[in-house]
This record gives C-alpha cells, structure tokens and sequence, in this order.
C-alpha cells in the first residue's frame, strides 16, 4: 500500500480523508473475509454479528495505540523502529517475524484460494484445470505484477478496487433481496450455538488486520492525529459493513446444514462461491460474485505481496535492478508457490495461522508498546487512546485469548462445526 502514498504524497496539499479510509478498507477486506461464514456456520448469524462487532472494537482500539505509539516517533517511523524503541531488542524480532510469517502465510493462502475461484470461473467456460496448476496460473500472473514495478500494482489494486465496489454491490445487493429471514434467524441443524465461536474467533481477528498500513498513514498524513483516527475509523467501519452484508448474504441464502458440505469440501473459497452461485437463478449475478471473489482475492495478493516484496529486499539487501528484483520475486513468490502446488487446498489452515501471528503485531504488542510510551512520555500532549490501563489491559487479553483459541483448535481441544 506504500505505493498508493507515494502517488498521494505529490499532492500537495488537500490529502483527503477518503484516501486513507480506502487504503485501511481496502487491505482489511480481503480472503478473511470468505472464511467468516463457513467458520461462523456452528454459531450462526447473531453470534457472529457479535463476535465481529467485538473484535472490530479491539482491532479497531489496537490500531489506535499503534497511531498512539507511532506520533511520539518522526513520520516514516515503521514497526521496526517502534518496537526497538519502546519494547527493545527481543520483542523487535518477535514482531518482526510475525509480520513476516502472516505475509508469507497470507501469500500461500491467496494462492489456495485465488486458484480455487480461478479453477471455479474457468469451469464456467468448460475448461477444467487441476487446482494446483490454477494456482500457479494466478500466482505467476500477478507475481509478474509486482515484479514489474510499485506503480504497475498501484495502478491495477486501483482498478481492482472500483471493480470490487461496483461487483460487490450489483452481486450481494442481489443476494440480499433474496435473503430468507427464516434461514437468518431459525437456522437448522443442532442445537448448539454459542461453542462453535472460539474456534472461529481467529479468523474474526484476521479478517479486520491493517495495521501494517498505520505507519504508512502517519507517513502521509503526517502527525495530524485527528484525520488518521477518522480515516481508520471510517476504513475499519466500511469493512465491517461489507462483512455485515456478506454475512446476511451468504447465511440468508444458504442453510446452515447446507454449510456442512461445504466444510466437508474443504471450505475453500470456490466451494463457497459455487453454492451460492447453487441458489442465484441469474447467470449475470452469478458472474458478478464471482467476479468481486477474484478482484478481492487477486487484490489482497498484491498488496500483500507488495509489501512482503519490500520487505525481503530491504532484508537480503536485493536492489532495485532487474537482477536485484528477480532474486527478491524468488524469495517472494516461491516458497508460497510451491506450497500452494504441494497443498492447494490449505485455505482455511493458513488463515488460521495467519491469524495466531496477527495477534501479536496487531493486538497484544501495540497495546504493549502503548503503555509503554505512557510511561516513557508522561507528560506528553499527544493523542492517548482513552480507557487508561484498562483497555490495554482488554487488548492484550483479547489478544491472549484468540491465540489461545487458535491453538486448542489445532489440538482438537474445541468444538468444530460439520
Ligand atoms: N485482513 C486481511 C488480512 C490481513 C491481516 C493482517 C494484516 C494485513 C492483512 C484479509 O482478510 O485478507
């Protein structure tokens, strides 16, 4: 996403509020977002309301503390230099390792689902592909991108979002009028609800992750608190709409026991999208979720890579060359790659991981980093999230406890639905 503020920065002045709202929505909404209703299935439709509007306050009050954190610090200032400053040495690396794996997790994860709605959108034409050589499809394509240069991702993540707005509102606003009420709220199946949120707290969390995209935001904005604050609220707020209808979508049209097969195929995105496409008579609407499934994965995949892209470079001290982006494509896009070929249906699992790292750079070290700036700057003026101890205290927990989730359901420890 640096490469949508380096193009903003020539502006002089007037930098718009919307701007920076788009930029934390458009990285929040991404793959995560398609796991919420298989994963939410066991606890169904108001659970999950509640489940997400309670992670999107924490997500929300964590980027906030990072904001706090980050305006004691000169603009430019990244999480590497938050860390070291306020936490030291052990929790920099820490931090920087979960910020690694959740982009190189996250990459694999776009490639698994991006290959499944690839080999979903071809079957429509009549071509049947193997999964995995969908994937490769998809990743080579969009690897190429970003190989290219920064301005060539700019250019089409911002095409992609247009599209994604206009195909999100023509699909889902179709799939909301069909919506049965009675599917919604007197769901199916067993009668076991509230249980089955632990296990799908996690990939709550990871769904409303930006917060690599705050230091960028006071880059930009410099250290005008009010607009950022108002840009990740907004941002944060368009995302939890789109998941509210997203939700009421795919719940009011499919059954919850109609869930079960899809859990059983492996919950990938194109399994997903095909029983929905199952329910829509329209072949037109059926392209356009389809189409908004594509763009959204296809997007996620650039900004993330692009900053994975960035980050491996500036670690290995590749440079700038076309040598020098050639060894970094390789570090980039490999490993994910020749993942996604040996286990292309992984999508869910790696969310999942995606999500236990997440808890650490995007909740329980910001909180930590905020007290800690507490403390260094007592009597500083700046911005300070209000809530005092406590709410550090919540974030942290809230952290804690998602991870915690994430390992007992690795170990089988809690409920899953299906
Ligand atoms: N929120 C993104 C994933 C993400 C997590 C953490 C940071 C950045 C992005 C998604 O759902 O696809």
């Amino acid at each position: 996403m640096a490469n949508h503020m380096n193009a903003a920065k020539n502006k002089v002045a007037g930098k718009s509020l919307l701007g920076g709202a788009m930029i934390i929505a458009g990285t929040a909404v991404g793959a995560g977002m398609f796991s919420l209703p298989v994963v939410g299935a066991g606890m169904w439709f108001g659970y999950s309301l509640l489940m997400m509007a309670v992670v999107w306050l924490c997500m929300l009050v964590s980027g906030l503390m990072l904001l706090e954190t980050n305006l004691h610090f000169e603009p430019g200032a990244s999480f590497d230099t938050l860390t070291k400053a306020t936490l030291g040495q052990f929790w920099r690396i820490v931090n920087g390792l979960s910020i690694a794996f959740v982009l190189y997790i996250l990459t694999y994860a776009y490639i698994s689902g991006g290959g499944s709605i690839v080999n979903h959108s071809l079957e429509g034409f009549g071509i049947n592909l193997p999964q995995s050589v969908a994937g490769l499809v998809f990743a080579g394509v969009l690897a190429t991108i970003v190989i290219i240069s920064t301005k060539a991702v700019d250019r089409i993540t911002t095409v992609m979002l247009g599209g994604m707005i206009i195909t999100f509102f023509l699909a889902v606003g179709n799939l909301l009028l069909d919506v049965e009420s009675v599917k919604l709220l007197s769901p199916d199946g067993e009668n076991k609800y509230l249980p089955y949120m632990l296990a799908a707290l996690p990939f709550g969390l990871v769904s409303f992750g930006y917060h690599g995209n705050v230091p960028s935001l006071v880059k930009y904005y410099g250290k005008d608190h009010r607009t950022i604050i108002k840009a990740i609220v907004i941002g944060t707020g368009i995302a939890l709409v789109i998941y509210v209808c997203w939700l009421v979508a795919t719940m009011g049209n499919i059954s919850r026991t109609g869930f079960i097969g899809i859990i059983e195929q492996g919950g990938n995105m194109g399994v997903l999208v095909n029983a929905l496409s199952g329910v829509i008579t329209s072949d037109w609407l059926t392209t356009m979720l389809t189409l908004f499934a594509n763009l959204a994965v296809a997007s996620s995949f650039l900004g993330v890579t692009l900053g994975l892209f960035d980050y491996l470079a500036d670690l290995f001290g590749f440079d700038e060359s076309r040598s020098g982006r050639l060894k970094t494509a390789a570090v980039t896009f490999l490993p994910p790659t020749l993942l996604g070929l040996l286990f292309p249906n992984g999508f869910l699992i790696a969310i999942g991981f995606a999500a236990l790292a997440a808890t650490i750079w995007a909740a329980i070290v910001p909180a930590m980093m905020a007290y800690k700036v507490r403390a260094m700057y007592p009597d500083s003026t700046s911005y300070k999230v209000p809530g005092g101890n406590a709410v550090i205290a919540i974030v942290i927990l809230f952290g804690v406890i998602t991870a915690a989730c994430h390992l007992l359901a690795m170990a089988d420890m809690l409920p899953l639905y299906g």
